[in-house]
């Protein structure tokens, strides 16, 4: 492997992305990661360099993809322009504050997202559901992390019941402030590769982040911007280096879930309620007293429960739009 192979691994750069450059692109162009997102342009790193360039592909429509952070770039070598956005493997957007018709990018690329939630009475199975509902939908690996596990006697209950939600989902349990716990979500974070939390208010995200960030914990504030009426107000989107070597992508505003729009996820998390459904005599069943529901007879014997069931039917029903979500988070 020479030197520009490792530089760009270390970046995150792997096989999905290598495959989609064409020889000719190959020849001019250099792959880069952009590392943030700044009025009027991005920060962008590659093999043996980094700098910045304008997020304007030339000649690009609206709808064609465009540069948020953790993309994979090609820019023209002789002139730095950028030329196209790789294809991503996934992609957090939310809609526009004050504009619910227009989504906003968040972050691309994230290999694993760290949905945490805190072994006290803030613990909800339904938040947690909602959360994996929404990476199941945006197709990124999750990884279940219940934080406090010093505050609580019988952090195993907590984890029992994450684990309930789907067969198969991994959950750790860790006081984030505990360098050699949190270590236990090192093989996520190695060279490479790129994490993302996801979490309500006060879980311990941040403490989370600084211990696995280690000796390298610049703070990064939000930088405020003035757009000339002295009201505007953004946040720079970045990529942070980690201490194993991987990345970290915020996602400022995901706390208020869109799920109305996550009828994929919702099928993958509750599939075990999917499939029942599916087996209704009706296929419009409510599953409340319509003769031949498939779903009232699982949990008639005990395969399926109530609770879920109520749960499932709020996230169907759009129940995770951000009003909902929010007063929930509260
Ligand atoms: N005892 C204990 N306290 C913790 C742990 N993790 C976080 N805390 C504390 O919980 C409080 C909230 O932690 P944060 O890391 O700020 O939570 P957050 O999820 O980043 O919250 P937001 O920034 O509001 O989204 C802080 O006082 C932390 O010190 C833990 O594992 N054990
Ligand atoms: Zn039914």
């Amino acid at each position: 492997m020479n030197s520009t192979d490792r530089d760009l691994q270390a970046l995150g750069w792997d096989e999905h992305f290598d495959r989609q450059l064409s020889v000719e692109e190959a020849a001019y162009c250099r792959a880069v990661r952009v590392m943030s997102v700044h009025r009027g342009k991005i920060a962008v790193a590659g093999a043996g360099w980094a700098g910045f360039c304008s997020p304007h592909i030339p000649g690009a429509a609206p709808s064609d993809l465009h540069p948020t952070v953790g993309d994979w770039l090609l820019i023209a070598a002789a002139t730095l322009q950028p030329v196209r956005v790789l294809d991503r493997k996934n992609l957090f957007k939310r809609r526009a504050p004050g504009d619910p018709r227009r989504e906003q990018m968040i972050a691309a690329n994230v290999d694993t997202v760290f949905i945490v939630a805190s072994c006290n009475q803030d613990f909800s199975v339904a938040r947690l559901e909602r959360y994996l509902v929404m990476s199941r939908e945006v197709g990124v690996n999750a990884v279940v992390v219940l934080t406090k596990t010093d505050l609580t006697d019988m952090p195993e209950t907590f984890a029992e019941a994450a684990r309930a939600i789907e067969p198969g989902l991994v959950v750790r349990t860790v006081d984030g402030r505990d360098p050699a716990d949190v270590a236990g979500l090192a093989d996520w974070c190695g060279p490479g590769k790129t994490v993302a939390f996801l979490g309500s208010s006060g879980v311990g995200k941040s403490t989370l982040v600084n211990t696995l960030r280690g000796s390298d914990s610049i703070a990064t504030q939000a930088i405020r911007e003035n757009d000339g009426t002295g009201r505007h107000t953004t946040t720079v989107r970045e990529m942070h280096r980690l201490d194993h070597g991987g990345w970290l992508l915020d996602l400022p505003g995901m706390r208020e879930l869109q799920l109305s729009e996550a009828a994929g996820g919702i099928a993958e998390v509750f599939d075990d309620f999917a499939s029942a459904a599916a087996e209704c005599r009706f296929s419009n069943c409510s599953h409340g007293n319509e003769s031949g529901c498939a779903v009232r007879a699982a949990i008639e014997t005990g395969a399926l429960t109530v609770e879920r069931l109520e749960r499932w039917r709020n996230l169907a029903a759009g129940e995770g739009t951000s009003q909902a979500a929010k007063r929930r988070s509260r």
